[in-house]
């Protein structure tokens, strides 16, 4: 067993970007909707690190970098800046710290977000691995509208609950055991948490 893996809290950094409410133009809302979304969806140990900042490129790639390198996140989730708008950069600066691009995130949010909002299409999030020599985090876009992070998280329900098309926190868990983070389980009544059976 790793090293990593001895350590059991699950430690996640979550940036808002968002030039109105790092400007105190607006309160932020994404920061506090996906610390709701994690509280109730996680059942396992974790502990949070937030960060509110502007659309700045270089900003955005140092807050990444020193969540993952500093304050050794598995997962950091970002909100906003991923549309197609002048200061919309949270992907390039995501792009530009990973060391593994992860398309597939970005793909399947795309693909359920479109089941809510035909704009969807306009959102450009990507997801990263990180890796140092000793430590490996997930880094994610989420759009930043706050209503998107649960459609984004937990995807489309039907009525009873019963999922009809998945959201990308399903296959969060089984993606940091596979870099060595610590396990991590969830409430299936928001979302299952996949991991391939063992023969
Ligand atoms: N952090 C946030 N808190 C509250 N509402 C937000 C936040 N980010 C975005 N929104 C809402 O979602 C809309 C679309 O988000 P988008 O990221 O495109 O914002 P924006 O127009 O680039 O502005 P800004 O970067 O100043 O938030 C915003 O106009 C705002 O109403
Ligand atoms: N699930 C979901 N995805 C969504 C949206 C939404 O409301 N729900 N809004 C879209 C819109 S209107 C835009 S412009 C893009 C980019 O948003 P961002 O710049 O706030 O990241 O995300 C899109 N993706």
């Amino acid at each position: 067993m790793s090293l990593e893996n001895k350590v059991h809290e699950l430690v996640i950094g979550l940036v808002s970007v968002s030039d109105r409410a790092s400007g105190g133009i607006y309160e932020d809302k994404g920061i506090p909707a996906l610390q709701e979304w994690l509280q109730k969806t996680l059942t396992t140990p974790f502990r949070i690190e937030t960060r509110l900042i502007p659309d700045d490129r270089d900003e955005i790639e140092s807050t990444l970098i020193e969540l993952v390198d500093e304050v050794r996140c598995h997962l950091v989730l970002t909100t906003g800046g991923t549309g197609p708008a002048r200061r919309d950069v949270t992907p390039e600066a995501t792009l530009a710290i990973g060391t593994k691009e992860m398309p597939g995130f970005g793909e399947q949010m795309r693909q359920v977000s479109l089941h809510f909002v035909p704009t969807a299409i306009l959102s450009r999030q990507v997801a990263v691995i990180r890796e140092t020599p000793d430590h490996a985090a997930l880094v994610m876009n989420l759009p930043g509208q706050p209503k998107s992070i649960k459609e984004t998280l937990e995807g489309l329900k039907d009525g009873d609950g019963k999922t009809i098309v998945n959201g990308i926190f399903a296959a969060v868990p089984y993606c940091i055991d596979l870099i060595g983070g610590p396990f991590s389980d969830t409430n299936p009544d928001t979302c299952v948490a996949w991991r391939p059976k063992k023969k």
